[in-house]
């Protein structure tokens, strides 16, 4: 009997070289949810934990080129979407997407600025994110100042701001809940709103816990897992990722860590 064939998943964001968020995240959450991770990178950023200290857009032909080789091969059973940077940029994960088969699930993270403060979005992408993107998501995942960016109202909290966040198109919302004193997610579908509540780590890191819940939550749609299950499973992933997170890496905001490396020792060895 040949093995099974393990879910799909492709990551649409942007590479970290210090490889705490961005693809680099998203393909170690993919393996950690029993998933294969393919990726289609759409920029490159020279970026440690503490700064990012240039970006290198990723031509939009070849955007759409990286897309069409996992999708017509290896075929995709969820997307995760993550730095966008530019309108340009927008318009090509968009025309992308076109290639993904329809029913395919698209969880968006709606990146803005990176935990060292570094602006990952041109302020004149924002629209092309909302008007090109958004609609087409079964999950976005924004962090509490990115839903109250994409809903215009700084004063908005829980439900609200979680449905302000669903009218722009998306069949479902998370408010992560990383910037809160509880770290409680705010989930809502057309179904209603519920809460996600769970341990806060303080003393973890978490660059990179965006990124991770995302494609956690991405790795369990594909896993056939419905959006509110998914976004469960995802932060608990998150969450263990914060607490493993290698604080001592770096002299900023120290990566999370979803597969907990210092337990491990080298295959073989
Ligand atoms: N200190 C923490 N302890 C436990 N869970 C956490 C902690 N920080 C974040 N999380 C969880 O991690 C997930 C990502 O949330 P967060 O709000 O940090 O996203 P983010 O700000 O987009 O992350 P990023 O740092 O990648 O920008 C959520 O499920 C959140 O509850
Ligand atoms: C390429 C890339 N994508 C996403 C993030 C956001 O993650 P964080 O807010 O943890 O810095 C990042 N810093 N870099």
């Amino acid at each position: 009997m040949s093995p099974r064939r393990p879910p799909v998943c492709l990551t649409i964001a942007g590479s970290d070289s210090g490889g705490g968020a961005g693809i680099q995240a998203d393909l170690k959450a993919f393996a950690a949810c029993g998933t294969h991770g393919t990726s289609a990178l759409t920029a490159l950023t020279a970026q440690n934990t503490v700064a990012v200290t240039a970006v290198h857009p990723v031509p939009g032909a070849f955007i759409v080129e990286q897309v069409r080789a996992v999708v017509d091969d290896l075929g995709v059973d969820a997307v995760k979407l993550g730095m966008i940077g530019s309108p340009a940029t927008a318009a090509a994960v968009a025309e992308a997407l076109d290639l993904v088969p329809a029913g395919v699930p698209v969880v968006v993270d709606p990146v803005m600025v990176a935990e060292s403060g570094a602006r990952l979005l041109d302020p004149e992408a924002h629209d092309a994110l909302v008007r090109l993107i958004l609609p087409r998501a079964t999950v976005v995942t924004p962090n509490l100042p990115e839903a109250r960016a994409l809903a215009g109202d700084a004063t908005l909290d829980g439900a609200e701001l979680a449905a302000a966040v669903r009218a722009l198109g998306p069949a479902a919302v998370v408010v992560t809940g990383g910037h809160r004193d509880e770290a409680t997610d705010v989930f809502q579908d057309a179904d209603g709103t519920t809460l996600i509540p769970g341990p806060r780590h303080p003393d973890g890191a978490a660059h990179g816990s965006g990124c991770t819940h995302a494609s956690a939550l991405a790795a369990h749609l594909a896993h056939g897992h419905a959006p509110l299950e998914a976004a469960r499973a995802a932060r608990r992933v998150a969450a263990h990722a914060v607490a493993h997170g290698l604080r001592d890496l770096g002299t900023g905001a120290g990566p999370v860590d979803v597969l907990d490396v210092r337990s491990r020792t080298a295959p073989g060895a």
